[in-house]
């Protein structure tokens, strides 16, 4: 059967993946609330569309930090593809290059920084790359592990904050699935060696203690701009852009690190008030279909990400499956913008959407 939405590449990943491997990409932390809260979200929220607008020719691409892209989607970091699909980061950061999107490389990465940007760019010689961070206790360790992902051209730094220890992930705690099986590895985590090659790869570990001393830190680190990722709260928010951040995404990380959150799109219109236009802000959390990316463009966001919708079309079909899932996802925004009577994405805004969710944060 044709696969027609993303929920028909879940299906098929389900099918050809192992049991295990299917519950480490699928599942979240504790009771995984959050999981299910991050979709369902969506559809509390409606649409009302403007008509007779004229919305003949839509425009979908848009500027993040530089750089342009096609669609206001992204493809959020998630480790080891090699799990998935023989193609791995290489087959999903050439789809993501291809359709003219910028891939977040997981430091996890069960391939190298350096083959996952040359592939990418092998697809579209324009093609962004940033590098996702989980932030070193050993901080001369964290520099070369930046100095490595800036060599091999990536132009921001997405550190992850929404990570101090790691979440409680009771599915791969049943099923044993605490490590990388077989004989793969993240190839980011390997230690430098003195000759400039990299050495065994080490366990990622997690800064307990993270805090935004780590930030002034990043700051003489490296000149790349740096991006926030993991940010809920609108406090954070605002103390984020004036810590001089580049961007940040609002993320519970796809519920995999605390449970309960509430679902990232009732968390954005308060950080978009908080953030108010100074950066960019991404939102990453349950989009599985285009009316969920206008919602999130409605409510205040610069572009969303993908995570497990990338993993699916990567386990399904490869480096095809991976452009087929951002194919359909753009037809579908496309189609959306459509029926609002958008012309561009900027267009897209909160006159649309009702009802505005802000009423779960009166309660905070
Ligand atoms: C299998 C898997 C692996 C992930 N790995 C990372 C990671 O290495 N670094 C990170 O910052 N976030 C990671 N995430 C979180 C994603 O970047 C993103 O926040 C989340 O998946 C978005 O939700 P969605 O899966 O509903 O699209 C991972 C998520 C999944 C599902
Ligand atoms: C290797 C893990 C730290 C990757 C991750 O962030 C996740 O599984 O959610």
């Amino acid at each position: 059967m044709t696969p027609l939405a993303l929920r028909d590449f879940e299906a098929e990943a389900r099918r050809r993946l192992d049991p295990a491997i299917w519950d480490y990409y699928a599942g979240g932390a504790d009771d995984e609330v959050t999981v299910r809260a991050n979709t369902s979200a969506y559809a509390r929220i409606g649409l009302v569309p403007r008509v007779l607008r004229g919305a003949f020719h839509r425009q979908l691409a848009v500027d993040v930090l530089g750089h342009r892209l096609s669609m206001p989607i992204l493809a959020a970091p998630t480790a080891f593809h090699l799990l998935a699909h023989p193609d791995g980061e290489k087959g999903s950061a050439r789809a993501v290059a291809a359709a003219g999107s910028l891939s977040i490389i997981s430091m996890a990465a069960t391939t190298a920084v350096e083959e996952i940007t040359a592939a990418g760019r092998s697809a579209n010689p324009d093609a962004a790359f940033w590098f996702q961070l989980y932030l070193q206790p050993d901080l001369a360790y964290s520099q070369a592990v930046i100095e490595r992902a800036e060599a091999a051209g990536c132009s921001a730094l997405v550190v992850t904050v929404d990570s101090p220890v790691y979440g409680n992930r009771e599915r791969d705690r049943r099923n044993g699935f605490l490590d990388l099986p077989g004989l793969l590895v993240a190839e980011n985590t390997r230690e430098p060696l003195p000759t400039g090659e990299w050495g065994n790869p080490r366990s990622i570990g997690f800064t307990g203690d993270l805090s935004w001393d780590h930030l002034a830190w990043l700051r003489t680190a490296t000149s790349l701009p740096v991006v926030l990722k993991g940010i809920t709260h609108p406090e954070d928010a605002r103390l984020a852009v004036e810590n001089g951040v580049a961007a940040i995404v609002v993320s519970n990380h796809g519920g995999r690190q605390l449970d309960t959150v509430p679902a990232t799109i009732d968390l954005l219109p308060a950080i978009a008030e908080a953030v108010d236009g100074r950066v960019p802000v991404v939102l990453d959390g349950g989009i599985r279909r285009g009316t969920d990316v206008l919602k999130a463009l409605a409510f205040g966001a610069t572009a969303v990400a993908l995570g497990r919708p990338i993993i699916w079309g990567l386990a399904a079909g490869g480096e095809q499956g991976v452009g087929d899932v951002l194919s359909i996802l753009r037809t579908e925004l496309d189609r959306a913008m459509a029926l609002c009577g958008c012309s561009s994405v900027l267009e897209v805004s909160r006159e649309l959407v009702r009802p505005a969710p802000e009423e779960s944060w009166s309660r905070l």
